[in-house]
């Protein structure tokens, strides 16, 4: 199958992705309710201090030149810069990107961390572009948003389709445009250039150990279970190599052109040096099957680490599983989450279960104000706690109020928010 023949199938999940600003303010607004703040405190925080579009003009390899829409969107920076990782899609939105950097501020509410929100986004298709040209669009972005960003304003970070080598050239051009070094500007660098070490698995650390505490609540053997991953980059695949080394039974992993699934557990070493820098390797096999296949397959646990929008009304009465665990940003529609909550399957939400990226960002970011540098032990024992602490916050918070883990994350997230906005006097209640 070939990149270009997935477009239909694609466009059946943008459908659904194109909600998720809605979908961000309808539980906002349960948890606003819910917390009894004043309406006021919604209307402020349902959408971005900030958004900015641009035009970025970029050289192509053929002498052409080629104009590609970018976006950042700043959430909310009461409690601190905002932050966020860049996004290379094909399929970014505006309010997509809006409802990212939302999320992104209830993950560092969650987590405690002394930041707002923010995300950003290119449309293009990284895949289909030379190094060359992605460095150049990488640069031209950053001259493009460079008022509003900064390392005490706003500091990106990697995302979908973006890595460190993208954030290596990045921080080159703000520093030619500052004229002065400033690694803190963005997060996810190469280690060489003032990266954390541990950044690179942090999100996936952070995904398995939420999975570790919630087997220990259910008395599940991690080594006893058997899993499926949507997702074979960063998130997806060091998640996949982890819970293999654990002994739990990875039985099919998904990319954007389609899965693989063996009952007996996938051969994760060997996929992982098969797959290409995009993270896929599905390709490669003769017997691959649909992603729609792959996540209505029966498992102990789902673990959509991809795009957004990928459990919906269509499918959320076909998923097989005990537990959803979300790595991907936003991959269950609220609709779908309903059907899952009266199936009782547990679905641990994005916001939390995902948040290990940003944890080690703001580690790496306070490595770099400090200008001392912390051993893999430290940050993984720091992120270890974080995600244990944000866990028990959320859970207790679902027990509290009686609601689900989603509504519960929610409430412990916009607390801070909230209260960082009425003290500078944005917000009066
Ligand atoms: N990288 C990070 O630190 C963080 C990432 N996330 C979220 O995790 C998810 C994955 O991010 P990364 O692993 O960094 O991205 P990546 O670019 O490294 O890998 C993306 C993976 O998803 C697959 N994919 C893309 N489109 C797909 C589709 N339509 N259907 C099925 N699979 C598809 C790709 O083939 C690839 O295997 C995203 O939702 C991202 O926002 C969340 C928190 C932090
Ligand atoms: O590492 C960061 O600062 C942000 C990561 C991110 O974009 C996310 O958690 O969705």
């Amino acid at each position: 199958m070939t990149i270009d023949s997935l477009d239909v199938k694609k466009k059946e999940v943008t459908e659904e992705k194109d909600n998720s600003l809605l979908e961000f303010q309808e539980t906002l607004k349960e948890a606003v309710d819910i917390l009894n703040y004043p309406p006021q405190v919604f209307e402020f925080l349902k959408k971005p201090l900030r958004f900015l579009e641009v035009s970025i003009p970029v050289k192509m390899d053929n002498g052409q030149t080629e104009i590609f829409q970018g976006y950042r969107a700043q959430h909310n920076d009461a409690a601190g810069p905002t932050k966020g990782g860049i996004r290379f899609h094909p399929d970014v939105t505006p309010e997509e990107v809006k409802a990212l950097a939302g999320w992104m501020s209830l993950k560092c509410g969650i987590t405690n961390l002394p930041y707002g929100g923010a995300k950003g986004g290119i449309i293009c298709d990284p895949r289909k572009m030379s190094l060359d040209e992605l460095e150049r669009l990488s640069r031209g972005y950053v001259r493009a948003v460079s008022q509003i960003v900064g390392p005490t304003k706003d500091i990106p970070a990697p995302d979908m389709y973006t890595n460190s080598q993208i954030m290596a050239w990045m921080l080159d051009e703000y520093d030619h445009i500052r004229e002065f070094d400033s690694p803190s500007f963005i997060t996810g660098k190469p280690i060489a250039l003032g990266g954390s070490m541990g950044r690179e698995t942090a999100t996936s650390k952070g995904v398995l150990y939420t999975l570790q505490i919630v087997c220990e609540k259910r008395k599940l053997e991690l080594k006893d279970t058997k899993v499926i991953i949507q997702g074979f980059g960063n998130v997806g695949s060091y998640l996949a190599l982890y819970l293999h080394e654990l002994g739990a039974k990875v039985i099919g992993i998904g990319d954007v052109l389609g899965g693989l699934y063996d009952e007996n557990g996938l051969d994760i070493p060997y996929l992982l040096e098969s797959r290409d820098s995009f993270g896929i390797v599905s390709n490669q096999f003769s017997n691959s099957i649909s992603n729609q296949e792959l996540l209505e397959k029966e498992c102990d646990i789902l673990i959509p680490a991809a795009i957004s929008g990928v459990i919906n009304k269509h499918n959320a009465s076909k998923i097989n599983c005990q537990i959803v665990i979300e790595a991907a940003n936003g991959p269950t529609t609220k609709e779908a989450l309903g059907i899952l909550d009266e199936r009782e399957i547990l679905v641990v939400p994005d916001i939390l279960a995902n948040a290990g990226g940003v944890v080690v960002s703001y580690f790496e970011w306070c490595q770099n104000n400090q200008g001392y540098y912390w051993t893999e032990e430290e940050v993984d024992t720091r992120l270890k706690e974080k995600m244990t602490q944000s866990y028990a916050n959320v859970y207790n918070t679902a027990e509290k109020y009686n609601v689900n883990m989603k509504t519960a994350a929610y409430i412990e997230g916009i607390q801070k928010l909230a209260e960082a906005s009425r003290l500078r006097g944005w917000l009066k209640y």
